[in-house]
């Protein structure tokens, strides 16, 4: 990360709680419980060298993970944590590596596999270990989910809880403030698992829980200016999306009109979306937004591909293309005026989530991804062969504080709360060719699809959903008379990450409905269905 880059991060601001991820699939829950009382943190992998960081945390964690610390190749944390003066608390995995690091007998497997909720005792043992569970009584019903555990109590440490199945359950260094609970409490079953976290962060860490949207707009505000400068131009691609439009209602706030928005028409958009989107960015926000039409560039490029694959490059491409083009015109046109300057930066609206994903920890043989990168922006756009420097302001952020962000910026409750829509739009949402004729049948669907949800009231039940078309037609009788139509796919999901979905159970009288509303006025159209897979093993998109 550049100098620059570096100094808006939120760590150089707030106080900051580092958890080191192990590969548990709760790790990600450390850090969500942690902002729920205002403290910050971010999470890295457990590889992680302090050498390589940039900034000091206030305190560590050390997460859960499936290996076992004395296997071979099992990962281990850079010693040196331990050297930083700072509190450390490890969970499961977390707190074998403490117990392990001491002395490698302390950890052994187990007979059984702990797996589920169960009653733990604290023990009060007098002073500084007993901060942990400070308040929080003498039992408390906590989650567990472990094979190995603590067989002796490390050199140094008392313990300070157990359970009927771990006697060392929750230990404390005598002197100094280093924890470790074989209990996880990032989870919910974990009875006051918050406070637990609390009592490490803000009474041990004395990390200053001052982690509130209204602050980080303010500071992100300021930061920006200073990284931008007072001369240099930012594009940045808008969707109608909640993350792009948060990100640039922030840069319009920090820079003005040096910030300008550019919308894709990719001809694979729904029903009128580029009209609304240029009406709330651009008349209700005040964003500086151009719409560039490259409906004849995609649908061209995309004629006759059919493979899924080969549509997203020829879509991921052309979006780069006509981005990089319109960034030369920004600059020429600004030549001359009060706005002069190098168009230098090029925002995106990165999520947390998308970090987390490329930094986990997956077992001790797993690579560690590659940052993807949503919407397929091809890497030029980053690597410095485009002179264009990322700006991701939110890339710190989950979605909620995404979506509770932009109500703090007054974006209106409708996009806020608005379903996700893929970059490609309808393009991997027909199968098989997509030719204008085609495109204008999906939209058409997918509008009444969407409208009687949103007239039944379930929109904000359902997380996304849209209309398909398959590339098989179907015999109809529409009138008396015989049509030979297209079919079309509904489908509707509740999903929490997207990265598992459920489909979502209309009333059979609606589903009906829509699908005799689909036939009756969509010419193309002669049979509907819905689909009824789950992701796994499907996914939400069908291409
Ligand atoms: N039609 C488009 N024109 C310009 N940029 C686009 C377009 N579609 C997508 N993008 C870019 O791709 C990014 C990724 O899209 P993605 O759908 O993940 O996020 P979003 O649209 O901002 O929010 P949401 O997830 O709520 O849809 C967007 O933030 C935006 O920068
Ligand atoms: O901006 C995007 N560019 C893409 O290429 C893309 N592909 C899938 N999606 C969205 O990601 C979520 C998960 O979709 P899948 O289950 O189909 O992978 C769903 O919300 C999808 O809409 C995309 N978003
Ligand atoms: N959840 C965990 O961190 C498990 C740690 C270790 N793999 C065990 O089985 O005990
Ligand atoms: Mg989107």
């Amino acid at each position: 990360m550049s100098d620059t880059v570096e100094a808006a991060a939120p760590h150089s601001a707030f106080d900051t709680i580092l958890v080191l991820d192990f590969g548990s699939q709760t790790s990600h829950l450390v850090v969500r419980r942690l902002r729920s009382f205002n403290v910050y943190c971010e999470m890295l992998s457990c590889t992680t060298k302090l050498a390589e960081l940039t900034w000091k945390p206030v305190g560590i964690i050390l997460s859960g993970g499936p290996s076992s610390v004395y296997d071979e190749g099992a990962p281990h944390v850079d010693p040196a944590i331990f050297d930083l003066g700072v509190p450390i608390l490890g969970i499961c995995y977390g707190c074998q590596e403490i117990a392990w690091r001491i002395n490698d007998k302390n950890v052994a497997r187990g007979d059984a596999r702990e797996y589920g909720e169960t009653d733990l005792s604290i023990h009060k043992v007098g002073g500084d270990p007993d901060r942990l569970f400070e308040g929080l009584g003498d039992c408390l019903h906590v989650f567990m989910s472990h094979f190995d555990k603590l067989v002796r109590l490390p050199e140094g440490f008392v313990k300070i809880a157990s359970t009927k199945n771990a006697e060392f359950a929750g230990i404390a260094h005598e002197s100094k403030p280093i924890f470790g609970i074989q209990l996880h409490p990032e989870i919910s079953h974990t009875a006051r698992g918050t406070d637990i976290l609390r009592n490490f962060a803000v009474n041990i860490c004395k990390a200053r829980a001052d982690w509130e949207m209204e602050n980080f707009t303010e500071k992100e505000v300021n930061r920006i200016r200073k990284l931008v400068g007072d001369k240099a131009q930012v594009i940045g691609a808008v969707s109608g999306g909640v993350d792009s439009t948060v990100a640039a209602k922030l840069l319009k706030e920090a820079i003005g009109d040096r910030f300008h928005a550019i919308l894709v028409d990719t001809g694979l958009m729904r029903l009128n979306e580029c009209e609304q989107v240029k009406e709330t960015l651009q008349e209700h926000l005040g964003i500086n937004l151009t719409i560039v039409d490259g409906s004849e560039l995609f649908l061209g490029r995309l004629a006759g591909v059919v493979e899924p694959e080969a549509k997203r490059k020829i879509i991921g491409g052309t979006f780069i293309d006509l981005f990089e083009i319109e960034a030369l015109r920004i600059e020429k046109g600004a030549e001359n005026t009060p706005l002069a300057g190098k168009v230098e930066w090029f925002l995106q609206g990165t999520l947390y989530a998308d970090i987390i994903e490329s930094l986990s920890f997956r077992g001790p043989s797993a690579t560690i991804k590659s940052h993807h990168n949503a919407g397929g922006l091809p890497a030029r756009m980053q690597n410095g062969e485009a002179q264009l420097k990322l700006l991701e302001p939110l890339r710190e952020l989950f979605k909620d504080e995404v979506r509770s962000f932009g109500r703090q910026l007054g974006i209106h409750e409708d996009l806020v709360m608005r379903h996700p829509f893929p970059g490609p739009g309808i393009g991997i949402r027909i199968i098989g060719e997509i030719t204008p004729e085609r495109v204008e049948i999906v939209r058409r669907a997918d509008h009444i699809f969407i409208s009687m949800i949103k007239e039944a009231g379930l929109y904000q039940e359902v997380t996304q959903a849209y209309a398909a078309l398959d590339t098989n037609r179907a015999v109809g009788v529409q009138g008396d008379s015989r049509v030979y139509g297209y079919i079309c796919i509904l489908r509707a999901v509740t999903s929490l990450d997207m990265m598992s979905a459920e489909p979502y159970e209309f009333s059979w009288t609606l589903l009906k409905a829509i699908s005799r509303r689909i036939v009756n006025e969509v010419d193309g159209i002669a049979r509907v269905v819905y689909d009824t897979t789950s992701k796994p093993p499907g996914t939400i998109e069908l291409e």
